[in-house]
């Protein structure tokens, strides 16, 4: 349905995005995952024809849409990052104002609105201003506005930013709906891992302008199939004991955070032996050590050495 090719985008110094190759099928819920500033929302921007690329095409059922976006637009609703609404404007008023910029027939867009308001949870609130809703509700309006001209495809960028966890949980299941029951397909943006874990069929990695894994979400945990990750928790992480390990052969990734260690060892390894031993070298108490299957925050710690939200 829609393939992008080579795609580059350079702002003066910065090479924004360089050379990103990915597709949608039809149907599909796919997600882009990386951390902040890898390059997802100029990605989206581009592949929306909001923006040009500097090289590389974006085909929309093998037409080019950097020389002829119409039909893409069309067919295409977009949630962007920030909030797009009017806040001294009710919610209806701000699904009629963007109704009749998307050209929407009147008497079509009255019946329309009435559907969006139910898709998004917010009949109720639908004549209170704008200006009065919280974070959370404002994200839904933001999608009910993407809604409204009946999208076959969606782009979704970061839907869920700093909104409170109820809200969240509505977008999300809002996001698996409308895949299901309408048959969109969605391409969803996100520094959450959990959240691409929980909806997307397939997964692309983003970092730094490069797409560093893609694949399902079996196949990309696949990266990790000949390691383990070693949970450990400790009263005291000591810089001398981070260095025992760090130096130990067998680990192939280290980070800390506050009490916690996170360690990529080889499968086959029993490593827990070694984690008592180094503990007991440099006297620290440990609380727990668990060892667990690859998430994907795992794989993009070791394809790029960082948590994904560092
Ligand atoms: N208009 C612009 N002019 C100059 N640099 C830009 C512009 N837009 C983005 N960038 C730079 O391009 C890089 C990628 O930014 P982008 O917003 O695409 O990342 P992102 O993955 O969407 O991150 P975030 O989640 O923070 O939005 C960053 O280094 C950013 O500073």
């Amino acid at each position: 349905m829609l393939e992008v090719m080579d795609l580059k985008k350079k702002f003066k110094q910065t090479l924004a995005v360089d050379g990103v190759n990915l597709y949608l099928e039809q149907g599909e819920i796919v997600g882009l995952l990386g951390p902040n500033g890898a390059g997802k929302s100029t990605t989206i921007s581009m592949i929306s024809s909001l923006i040009a690329p500097t090289s590389g095409d974006v085909r929309y059922f093998n037409e080019s849409i950097v020389k002829k976006p119409q039909k893409l637009r069309e067919h295409l609703g977009v949630v962007p990052q920030e909030i797009a609404l009017y806040e001294n404007l009710t919610g209806r008023e701000n699904l009629q104002f963007f109704g009749k910029i998307y050209k929407i027939d009147k008497n079509q867009l009255a019946q329309k609105i009435e559907e969006v308001l139910d898709i998004i949870g917010l009949k109720e609130k639908q004549n209170a201003l704008v200006k009065t809703f919280s974070g959370g509700m404002k994200r839904r309006l933001n999608i009910g506005v993407a809604l409204l001209h009946e999208p076959t495809l969606i782009f979704m960028d970061e839907p869920t930013v700093g909104i409170d966890p109820q809200s969240r949980n509505y977008i999300l299941e809002t996001v698996k709906r409308l895949n299901k029951e309408k048959n969109i397909t969605i391409l969803y943006t996100s520094h959450y891992m959990e959240e691409v874990e929980y909806l997307c069929d397939r997964i692309y990695i983003m970092d730094q302008g490069h797409i560093i894994a893609a694949g399902s979400k079996d196949e990309i945990k696949h990266i990790l199939s000949a390691e383990q990750t070693i949970l450990i928790e400790a009263e005291d992480i000591k810089r001398d004991w981070i260095k025992l390990l760090e130096n130990h052969p067998s680990v192939n990734k280290l980070t800390a955070q506050d009490k916690r260690l996170t360690l990529l060892v080889p499968k086959e390894m029993d490593f827990f032996q070694t984690v008592i031993e180094t503990a007991n070298e440099t006297n620290t108490v440990l609380k727990s050590v668990q060892i667990q299957t690859p998430t994907l925050e795992d794989v993009f710690l070791h394809l790029t050495g960082r948590a994904l939200r560092d």
